[in-house]
């Protein structure tokens, strides 16, 4: 469920009609809502319930200020993969000991940053980061709690560019080796091992890759128990989808998750931690966009948007499907059109053949599912400025990152005195 429902033949977010948003803004612009983002936080703490857990969630899906803080406030964790991330999680209020740090490639500095601001674990991806770890602490005259994510070698069935738990994928340990790095971990200065991490993937909408991932870690869990290690927390990773279309079948639901965490680990006395993204902000914004033209081409019609795949990436990246609607009901959807970008490549197409209301210059647009890996996938290809976000709460809105004018984005070149 989210907060973006027609009214009156409207869109409104919550109960924020979306062309006001979009007469104040101007478009595109991403639009999201407390409500849903303060719902998704909730079903997952109330799914892990009663095992002792804490939701961090993955900023990588949503890195705006205001959405960390809101989640942040509700008393969530955050899953950070750099420094950047690490300092926005911070600046949002997030204490270091709610903080998770993951990532194959974090640098000594990422390391340093990461232990003195505070930070309540580690994810180690390899040995050498764990060397790198024990320097740096050790250096400080500290101790890093870590996890080691192990690799379970599982297909979580989902985009081949977002499955991150096969043999194959850059990510964690072979769990054949976690072992002997664990044994590895526990001799060497400046490391405190805390428990075990696993993330499989993205986008998955089947419980079972992520049960054969968990019933691994639980006999890895009693392995490394036996060998004298301390497992007192697991983090079991993010990536349960989201319903993209309204029309495709549903993937499983947070409560039912949280059973199938309970069956699989929930009797080892383990705290436990998740790292949900996208099904905690992905259903809770949408990219608002106006129609510049509609052209009639050669046996079909585009709709040219002022939104292109530099705002929105992921239809382009992953062939991805949005909803794409009307932000003012138009009647049956007995018009055909390609919807595009503006921008110079053939890859700015957000869909081809999309039945429509028929649509004209001016009409606005909403993409749903669109608030995890939107705007922070977002760049600035073809000198198009940043593109902004809206936060709504109930009946009243805030610009929560303005869009950059030209003249700033200009100023942030320089040029060379020999020029
Ligand atoms: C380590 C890690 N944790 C959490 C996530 C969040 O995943 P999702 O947005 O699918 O919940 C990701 C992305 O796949 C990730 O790489
Ligand atoms: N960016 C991806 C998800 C990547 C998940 C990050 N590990 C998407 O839009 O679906």
């Amino acid at each position: 469920m989210d907060h973006f429902l027609y009214r009156d033949g409207i869109l409104h977010a919550e109960a924020v009609p979306l062309p006001e948003i979009a007469a104040a803004v101007g478009t595109p612009v991403y639009v999201y809502s407390a409500a849903t983002l303060a719902r998704h936080y909730h079903l997952f703490t109330e799914a892990l319930s009663p095992l002792p857990h804490l939701v961090c969630f993955a900023v990588k899906a949503n890195g705006n200020l205001a959405v960390l803080k809101l989640l942040g406030d509700l008393g969530a964790g955050m899953d950070v993969v750099s420094e950047g991330e690490y300092r926005r999680a911070r600046a949002a209020g997030v204490p270091g000991d709610r903080i998770v740090f993951s990532g194959v490639g974090k640098t000594k500095r990422e390391m340093r940053t990461a232990l003195e601001g505070g930070i309540r674990q580690f994810n180690v991806e390899s040995e050498p980061e764990l060397l790198a770890l024990s320097e740096v602490a050790a250096a400080m005259g500290t101790t890093a709690p870590v996890t080691l994510r192990v690799n379970p070698d599982v297909d979580a069935k989902t985009h081949e560019k977002i499955a991150t738990g096969r043999k194959e994928d850059k990510f964690g340990v072979p769990i054949a080796r976690a072992r002997d790095i664990y044994a590895q971990a526990a001799a060497l200065p400046g490391i405190a091992v805390v428990g075990i991490d696993v993330h499989i993937g993205s986008q998955l909408t089947d419980l079972a890759p992520f049960e054969a991932a968990y019933a691994k870690v639980a006999d890895l869990t009693r392995a490394l128990r036996a060998d004298g290690h301390r497992i007192d927390r697991l983090d079991l990773g993010g990536g349960l989808g989201i319903p993209y279309a309204r029309s495709n079948e549903v993937p499983p639901l947070p409560l039912d998750y949280g059973a199938m965490v309970r069956r699989t680990v929930g009797d080892l006395g383990c705290e436990i931690e998740i790292e949900p993204g996208r099904l905690i902000a992905g259903n809770a914004g949408v990219l608002l966009a106006s129609v510049v033209y509609l052209k009639h081409g050669e046996g079909r019609d585009f709709l040219i948007l002022d939104a292109a795949m530099n705002d929105l990436i992921r239809p382009a990246m992953y062939g991805a499907w949005h909803d794409i609607v009307p932000v003012v009901e138009g009647g049956a959807p007995d018009h055909v059109y390609d919807v595009v970008g503006p921008v110079c490549e053939s890859g700015d197409t957000f869909a081809r053949g999309r039945p429509l209301p028929p649509m004209t210059a001016g009409d606005l647009v909403a993409f749903r599912s669109a608030g995890a890996y939107g705007a922070v996938m977002a760049s600035e290809y073809n000198a198009r400025p940043l593109v902004p976000e809206v936060l709504v709460s109930g009946d009243h809105f805030a610009v929560i990152r303005a869009r950059p004018s030209f003249d700033e984005m200009l100023a942030r070149d320089t040029l060379p005195a020999w020029l």
